[in-house]
């Protein structure tokens, strides 16, 4: 998408989220696949960074320039058998000697054949020149000093040869590729030791909240804090480098250490829990407001997790973003998962996520209004909904491969459903 699309698509998702004006006046929330949309497209206005990594560094990340082939592959006319290399029709005269191994040479190329000879040669040796083809060794039976083929002999056969899988300047894989293991292995069998890519976007977690304890059981109306143990390892596993993770107080001072770290903060992006709902010591809105931030997403219409938001500091090329997670932990993920990825995926120029849908095993209850994330188990043939899915629990998404997309007003048994893969339980999740 060009920068002028982006924009523009972004003023349309923005015209239709922001301030919308429901007759019940309950909310001004996006609908959950536009608030997804916004977010993707938030990330992809913003100018992408580049930087030269070693090849182990650049998993995770996209190829900012194609990969062309350095040179030919393979780089020599190889063996692709254990066997014998011989010229012309047999019986063969055999080499006397070790016969040829892959790898250099001290003589460098191995002495061309003779028409009528035969030299003993391993997998990925150098093919001697005028070699005809490779004989199997199973394929063929030495008497008395000479070879006999105990199959037919075609020209060529098990060589591979110089180029066959590209020719130098080849592209191999176009810009906006995701480096992955498969990918580090043919940059390293093509050459290379650095790659060109797009920089992960850096995140900051900030998570508010004075009833947070950090160790030992809940007691005294204090909790456990759930979601600094959580945010930043998925936050890693969905492609973000993670500066830190720190814990802010919901008092005065801790609103202004909120506005200081969100307007001194270097990362791309900040994302906080707590204080999105509007209690008295709800700080995120009036510390966004005072920073000067432009709402893009305030409020989504899912549950759980409506109060979830989504600001940019600056503009839209440099500029940063914050994203407000609910402080309930199940309401948290609910925000990663509809803001936070989708954003982070886009400013790291990754593709977004393929969508796919699931027949889902019962009826599932819906929001009137809303959309709800389910966690789910997915069989062979099903999401299997799961209990425990209220807002402020995590026992059914512990236990859950991904979470489902349920409609306004429910879903009946065997009707499809989108599902969200956790970044654990589905393939290509190596990062
Ligand atoms: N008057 C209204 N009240 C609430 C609304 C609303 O629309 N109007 N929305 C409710 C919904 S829905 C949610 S979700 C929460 C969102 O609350 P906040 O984002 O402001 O979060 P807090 O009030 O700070 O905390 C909510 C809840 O979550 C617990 N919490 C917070 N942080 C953590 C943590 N790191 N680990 C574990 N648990 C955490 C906190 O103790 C509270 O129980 O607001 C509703 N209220
Ligand atoms: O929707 Mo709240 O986000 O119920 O947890």
């Amino acid at each position: 998408m060009t920068r002028t699309d982006a924009d523009g698509a972004l003023d349309e998702a923005l015209a239709l989220v922001s301030r919308a004006t429901p007759e019940d006046g309950a909310h001004r929330a996006s609908a959950w696949q536009r608030a997804r949309e916004t977010a993707a497209l938030a990330g992809t206005t913003v100018r992408a960074r580049g930087h030269r990594v070693p090849l182990a560094d650049a998993l995770g990340e996209v190829l900012t320039t194609s990969l062309d082939a350095l040179g030919d592959l393979p780089s020599f006319d190889t063996s692709a058998m254990d066997g014998w290399a011989v010229a012309g029709p047999g019986p063969w005269t055999v080499r006397p000697g070790d016969g040829i191994l892959a790898g250099g040479t001290a003589e460098g190329s191995p002495a061309p054949l003779a028409d009528g000879e035969a030299v003993r040669i391993a997998t990925g040796a150098r093919i001697p020149a005028d070699t005809t083809a490779v004989i199997r060794s199973e394929h063929a039976r030495e008497a008395g000093g000479q070879l006999y083929a105990t199959r037919t002999v075609s020209t060529g056969q098990d060589i591979r040869p110089r180029g066959q899988e590209c020719r130098s300047g080849d592209p191999l894989l176009p810009a906006g590729s995701l480096v992955t293991p498969a990918v580090l292995g043919l940059a390293a069998a093509a050459g290379y030791d650095e790659l060109s890519t797009r920089p992960r976007p850096r995140v900051e977690i900030l998570v508010l909240g004075d009833e947070l304890l950090t160790e030992g059981r809940p007691h005294d109306g204090l909790i456990r804090d759930a979601l600094s143990p959580m945010l930043g390892p998925w936050l890693t596993r969905i492609g973000a480098e993670v500066l830190s993770t720190r814990r802010l107080g919901d008092d005065p001072a801790g609103a202004e250490a909120l506005f200081q770290a969100i307007t001194g903060s270097t990362a791309d992006v900040v994302v906080t829990t707590g204080g999105t709902a509007s209690g008295p010591v709800d700080h995120v809105h009036p510390v966004l407001e005072r920073a000067g931030a432009e709402l893009l997403v305030d409020g989504v219409a899912v549950r759980p997790g409506h109060p979830m938001l989504l600001a940019r500091l600056g503009d839209r090329t440099d500029g940063r973003h914050v994203v407000g997670l609910p402080g309930n932990p199940l309401a948290a993920v609910s925000g990663l998962l509809t803001l936070a990825e989708p954003l982070l995926r886009a400013l790291a120029g990754r593709r977004q996520r393929p969508r796919y849908a699931v027949p889902v095993q019962g009826d599932v209850p819906g929001h009137p209004h809303d959309t709800r994330l389910v966690p789910v188990l997915l069989t062979d043939e099903h999401a299997v909904p799961l209990r425990y899915n209220g807002p402020a629990m995590l026992r059914g998404v512990a236990a859950a491969d991904a979470l489902a997309v349920v409609p306004p007003h429910g879903a009946r048994s065997g009707q499809e459903l989108e599902v969200l893969d956790l970044p654990w339980a589905a393939g290509g999740c190596f990062t």
